[in-house]
């Protein structure tokens, strides 16, 4: 359902992401993981139509993004990190204009529903500027869920939910996939990630540092670090990034050591 090959951005001579391939298949929620600024967003900034790509492939639903967008962005439904609402509109009046551009059916009774499970309903009536970061994440959700896509794709879905509203979203980004959907995050809220997330690639300054399920990464932290199956997303995710450093501090000293044979 959605498939990076190679994928690589380059932003003047600073390499954001560097020869990236992963593919999310269909009833599958898979986590993109890294530090501020490793590439999840430049990735997701790709597959939705945003970044064009230096080099390498994205694919949703079987569809180059770049050569056939349409068919793509048919397919997948955007939550970004910091979503742009017409602030103008009612959330009835937003809701309402995304789902018959997608031709969903019974849509004012679906938007009802929708505003119901997200407590939003007494607020359906009044613009969107007034409301409140969370309210607006959570009409941004809606607004993706709402065509009930193939493809979810989601940037930090969590930032400015309350707790109750952080649990619905969990579950429902859960379900999406339950019901053979794809579902692409990224998250730095690493319990969330290992709560949800099937599969996951960690990444760091453009590069991928792990990938697999959180049992794979257990195995591949362990045999290089003396882990113990078992531990949680958070000390394999530490563990990938001390071995990362380690290997640098190595390379470097091996190039002084080159250098001062040189
Ligand atoms: N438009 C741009 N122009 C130049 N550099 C950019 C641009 N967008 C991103 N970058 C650089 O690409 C790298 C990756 O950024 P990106 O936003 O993808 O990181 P991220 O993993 O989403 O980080 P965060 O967790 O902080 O949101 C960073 O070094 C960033 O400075």
């Amino acid at each position: 359902m959605i498939e990076v090959s190679g994928y690589t951005k380059r932003f003047g001579k600073h390499t954001a992401v560097d020869g990236l391939s992963f593919s999310v298949r269909g009833g599958e929620l898979f986590g993109l993981l890294g530090s501020n600024g490793a590439g999840k967003t430049t990735t997701i900034r790709a597959l939705v139509g945003l970044t064009r790509p230096t080099s390498g492939a994205v694919r949703v639903a079987g569809y180059d993004v770049w050569a056939q967008p349409l068919e793509a962005k048919a397919a997948f439904g955007y939550i970004p990190d910091r979503p742009y609402l017409y602030g103008k509109l009612t959330a009835r009046e937003l809701l309402r204009f995304v789902g018959d551009l997608y031709r969903v059916p019974d849509v004012g009774a679906q938007i009802d529903r929708w505003l119901e499970y997200f407590r939003l309903t007494e607020y359906g009536n009044e613009p969107v500027e007034t409301y409140s970061h969370g309210m607006r994440q959570k009409v941004a959700i809606i607004a993706a869920m709402l065509p009930d896509p193939p493809v979810l794709i989601v940037d930090e879905p969590m930032v400015g939910l309350d707790p109750h509203a952080a649990r619905q979203v969990r579950e429902l980004f859960r379900g999406h996939a339950d019901r053979g959907r794809a579902v692409l995050l990224t998250t730095h809220s690493l319990p969330l990630a290992e709560a949800v997330c099937d599969r996951l690639v960690v990444l760091d300054r453009g590069r991928v540092l792990g990938a697999g399920t959180l049992d794979e990464l257990r195995t591949q932290t362990g045999t290089a670090a003396g882990g113990v199956a078992g531990d949680s997303l958070e000390r394999v995710f530490f563990r990938l990034l001390e071995e990362e450093q380690a290997n640098e501090q190595a390379a470097r000293a091996a190039a002084g050591v080159n250098d001062a044979e040189g």
